[in-house]
């Protein structure tokens, strides 16, 4: 218990200050209560969605995952932490490696939690906003990219959570969100339950610190 009591501790740590780890709470209950697999790790990941204004238009750079966890789908850029890396470290690099760019500008936005009916993994993603962008972005061994208007977001070839929270992000907001996915999550695409509790825009904004915590259950 006294492990599960500091385990828990160090995982809240690293929330954003504002949300008091509210997100957190509610899958612990759910993990009990519908006896699904309990959480079991955390792992972290970040993803940066990029913009810029063509022709009068606004548009979103997406790439389509050519292997790999997500393949097939559109998806913003982005991966897992090296050793050492902070949170923006990792997204910078992961979106050079992924698609060539280098932003001038970059935000830390929202934090996104993913659970699996089938699976005690939670999966946290660290999302970003990034703009200005020197060149166009070139095709990769695992993304082939494309620039969206952002009224026309191929929602239908994407994960199913990012129809409830790019629109969202699109607007400019600030937010955590969890998103309860069906056994088979990748294959089935299918979100079963999903909450997003935007973060208030006094908040100090600044990307959590990235840790792999270890949540055993109590
Ligand atoms: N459900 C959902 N919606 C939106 N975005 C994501 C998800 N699940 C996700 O994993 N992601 C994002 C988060 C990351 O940006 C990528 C997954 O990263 P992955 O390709 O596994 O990590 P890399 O480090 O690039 O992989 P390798 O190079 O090691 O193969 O998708």
């Amino acid at each position: 218990m006294a492990a599960y009591a500091d385990a828990r501790a160090a995982a809240n740590s690293v929330l954003p200050l504002a949300t008091d780890a509210p997100l957190y709470d509610k899958i612990r209950r759910r993990t009990r209560e519908d006896g699904v697999e309990a959480i079991g790790s955390i792992k972290d990941y970040t993803l940066v969605e990029c913009f810029r204004t063509h022709e009068g238009k606004r548009q979103l750079l997406l790439g389509m995952k050519k292997r790999g966890f997500g393949v097939g789908k559109w998806n913003g850029f982005g991966g897992k932490f090296d050793a050492g890396e902070t949170v923006r470290d990792c997204a910078l690099r992961e979106l050079e490696e992924e698609s060539g760019l280098v932003p001038e500008r970059m935000e830390w936005r929202a934090q996104l939690l993913f659970t699996f009916r089938d699976s005690g993994k939670l999966m946290r993603v660290h999302v970003f906003a990034a703009e200005g962008f020197a060149g166009e972005p070139v095709e990769t061994e695992e993304m082939a990219p494309r620039w969206f208007d952002v009224d026309a977001i191929p929602y239908a070839e994407m994960w199913h959570d990012d129809t409830f929270w790019l629109p969202r992000f699109l607007a400019g907001e600030r937010f955590e969100g969890w998103f309860d996915y069906a056994a088979g999550g990748e294959a089935t695409n299918r979100v079963l339950a999903h909450e997003v509790v935007p973060l208030p825009s006094s908040t100090p904004l600044k990307p959590p610190r990235a840790d792999r915590n270890f949540i055993s259950p109590p």
